[in-house]
């Protein structure tokens, strides 16, 4: 495979343990109405989260505006980094801290110019160490590898390697995002292989005890 003739052999280069502790990143189900809004103040006061996604499809930007206010102000209030997925324009407008792109939601180049260098520019990059390299040549602040693991949360067609984080956190100073499908039960692989976040929805939202309950399950298997 031609990714892996990229790797130039640097095997011990950084060693993923010696990151920072990997931290939790939470997507946001489709659906934030209802008791979403004290489901996420009681998901972000039961431990540590770095960064709320706001996530959703069909919505016009009016409506997801109104939506994402009150979710911006409970995460504000709690330090934790508010990122708009998919739109540079809405994440603008909503003075976010940044933005999540997929590989045809935009240019993080084009992004940088109108969020400003102190916004976290994300970039989707599945299972391809060439684009991860292209993401990161082009100003992106945290690439997300995904999806791990199956998840209905959305239809994926990569599977990437826990492998690709140790490759990427070897060679790479910039942060990696695991993504799909991840719980407290499987997330450690990704963990020691050098995720420096583990993006999560269903495990959080859908936990039976609920958003707090999932928080705390997923902070024991933090630690490296
Ligand atoms: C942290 C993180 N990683 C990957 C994705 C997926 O982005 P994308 O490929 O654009 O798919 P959608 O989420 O827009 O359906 C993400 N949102 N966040
Ligand atoms: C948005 C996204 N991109 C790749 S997998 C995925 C879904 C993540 O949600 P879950 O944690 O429920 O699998
Ligand atoms: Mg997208």
């Amino acid at each position: 495979m031609i990714e892996d003739e990229l790797d130039p052999g640097f095997a011990d280069l950084f060693d993923p343990q010696d990151r920072a502790p990997c931290e939790l990143y939470l997507i946001s189900p489709l659906d934030v109405g209802g008791d979403f809004a004290d489901r996420l103040a009681a998901a972000l006061d039961a431990g540590p989260v770095a960064a709320f996604q706001l996530r959703l499809k069909g919505h016009d930007d009016h409506a997801i505006a109104r939506a994402a206010e009150p979710l911006m102000k409970i995460c504000a209030e709690r330090e934790v980094a508010f990122i708009v997925n998919d739109s540079v324009s809405l994440a603008k407008r909503l003075g976010a801290d940044g933005v999540h792109l997929g590989q045809g939601d935009g240019d993080p180049r084009e992004a940088r110019a109108v969020l400003g260098p102190n916004a976290q520019i994300g970039v989707t990059c599945h299972d391809s160490r060439h684009l991860a390299m292209e993401a990161g040549e082009a100003g992106a602040d945290y690439i997300a590898f995904g999806a791990f693991f199956p998840t209905s949360t959305k239809e994926t067609s990569h599977r990437p390697e826990p492998s690709i984080l140790s490759w990427w956190s070897r060679l790479f100073e910039m942060p990696c995002v695991a993504i799909g499908g991840i719980t407290p039960a499987n997330a450690k692989v990704l963990v020691d292989a050098g995720a420096d976040f583990v993006a999560v929805c269903n495990a959080v939202w859908g936990h039976e005890q609920g958003p707090a309950a999932a928080i705390t399950e997923f902070q024991g298997v933090l630690g490296r």
